[in-house]
């Protein structure tokens, strides 16, 4: 039953034959398993590693053998079927811990009754008419965005500072109900959350410094605690402004708040509400509002820079997608509506989310001895969902390394596997902010393409992409912006 040099207990076939049968068996560089692969490599290399192992399986899912754990990759989305529908397989993986001293047991985080409870008290600030709130702050915080690009040298302009400023904004004026331009301290925050997420990439490439004693004599432990420090502050006093806020506006009215929540509160409102129920505490409020600014930032920034360098590389699908901008009213005047029925935009995104998708991989581990896929999973394995993988099968995407947004058409979706396209999961732990991300993304890309044509500078054939909570590249990203003529 186990893999003696390894440590770890062995993943087995329901019906008793060899695993390889089953899976692929990445052997390992020494006879201790896999425990040795991951020595010295850097955030840039595990990527290229774990994307050449599922290259080497050749689209089967694949097992590594690690220290007191077995390590199940999913690679294509007929084995990721049963785990997204899966009850039980619900809890996140190892890798997670490195960020509970971040985001706590925040939504992300949390499982079983917790996660239940939070999900259902969430979900509501996510309900369509709220969204259309937001709308009139992402077309506001797009036109920002416009003013920005206006100064910057055309030539040769570096989205990363703009598109995250853009984007951390959003998700603090939406979530939170505060603009972050008014708040001291908003570019160490940006900054912070961007350390940390660069030491977690770090820390996550040795296995070594899973361990908090190594991490904590040879790692970056004292950094990270000081940029998690800076970034929980941050987010504390936000959360303590508006609690005063709340109490003196609303605090002697619950019952208004009562309605009026199911149709146009946002989070942080929603939280404080339930606190002033006494359902929540603020140590649970301040995991959230940490949760949803760490989520909801990075990752809707990494998509819309790689759309704009999709967009700069494939003149006719910029083009086409100014076509059917071309006929729309006013930015100040698009609703909700107007950008939801942009369905080309949408294939551009979608097409930009299947082959950069920004959170590539993600986690769970068996609580107790599972099955799933004819295979046995023993208590403790871990699983991890290659989304980048599973959304570059050629059996369901043909020609997968080529940007086509096409395929995303109404006609061409109709026989599309359930879990081929999977950039915000499946299940019940899927994304509760995708609305919300599209129509960010939206209304950026409607601001930014009436405005400017887009020529490429960095070319995604160069990209070193790295490992993350979020896809990196190891390069800053540049494109070439011409203002149009109208
Ligand atoms: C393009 C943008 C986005 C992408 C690709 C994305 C992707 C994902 C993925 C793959 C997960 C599952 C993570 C896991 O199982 O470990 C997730 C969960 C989550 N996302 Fe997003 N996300 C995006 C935008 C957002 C935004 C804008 C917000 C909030 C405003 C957000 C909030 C969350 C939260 C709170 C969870 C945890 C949900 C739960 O477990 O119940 N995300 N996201």
């Amino acid at each position: 039953n186990y893999f003696v040099l390894a440590m770890c207990k062995r993943i087995k076939c329901v019906d008793g034959k060899p695993l390889e049968e089953k899976v692929c068996v990445i052997p390992g560089k020494t006879i201790f398993g896999n425990n040795f692969d991951l020595l010295n490599v850097t955030p840039g290399k595990l990527f290229k590693l774990v994307r050449g192992w599922a290259k080497f399986s050749r689209g089967r899912s694949y097992v590594l053998h690690f220290l007191n754990a077995s390590l199940y990759n999913i690679t294509n989305a007929e084995d990721a079927e049963q785990l997204f529908l899966s009850q039980p397989l619900t809890t996140k993986g190892l890798m997670y811990d490195l960020l509970r001293p971040v985001l706590g047991d925040g939504l992300l985080m949390s499982h079983e009754e917790k996660w239940h409870l939070r999900r259902k008290m969430l979900t509501p600030a996510f309900h369509f008419n709220i969204l259309q709130t937001f709308n009139e702050i992402f077309k506001e915080e797009s036109l920002k965005l416009l003013e920005k690009l206006k100064h910057l040298q055309h030539d040769s302009v570096n989205i990363s500072d703009v598109i995250e400023e853009f984007a951390l904004n959003n998700v603090c004026e939406t979530a939170l109900g505060v603009k972050l331009n008014d708040i001291d301290g908003e570019s160490e925050y940006r900054a912070a959350l961007h350390t940390v997420g660069t030491i977690h990439a770090k820390r996550a490439s040795n296995p070594l410094m899973y361990y908090r004693i190594i991490f904590y004599l040879f790692g970056q432990y004292s950094e990270n605690k000081h940029y998690i420090e800076v970034a929980h502050n941050f987010s504390s006093e936000i959360i303590s402004k508006k609690r005063e806020e709340f109490l003196k506006d609303k605090g002697c009215n619950i019952d208004k708040v009562n309605s009026e929540i199911k149709t146009r509160y946002a989070m942080l409102d929603t939280l404080l509400y339930e606190e002033a129920q006494g359902l929540i505490d603020h140590q649970a409020i301040c995991e959230e509002v940490d949760t949803f600014m760490f989520e909801g930032f990075d990752t809707t920034s990494t998509c819309l820079k790689f759309a704009l360098l999709n967009l700069g590389q494939y003149p006719d699908v910029q083009e086409r997608c100014y076509q059917e901008i071309a006929s729309l009213t006013d930015f100040e005047n698009l609703t909700v509506f107007d950008l939801n029925n942009l369905e080309y935009l949408g294939c551009v995104i979608k097409e930009t989310l299947r082959m950069y998708p920004s959170v590539p991989f993600i986690g769970r581990q068996c609580t107790k001895e599972t099955v799933l896929n004819g295979l046995i999973l023993p208590a403790n394995a871990q699983i991890n969902i290659h989304i980048i993988d599973i959304m570059r099968d050629s059996k369901h995407f043909p020609e997968p390394s080529t940007f086509k947004p096409e395929r995303f058409l109404a006609e061409n979706t109709c026989n599309m596997h359930p879990f081929a396209f999977v950039p915000f999961s499946a299940g019940s732990r899927n994304c509760i902010g995708q609305k919300f991300a599209i129509l960010e993304i939206k209304a950026a890309l409607v601001a930014i393409i009436r405005a400017y044509r887009i020529f490429p500078v960095t070319r995604t054939k160069d990209l070193v992409l790295e490992y993350g909570i979020t896809l990196r590249t190891k390069q800053k990203l540049f494109v070439k912006l011409e203002p149009r003529i109208t």
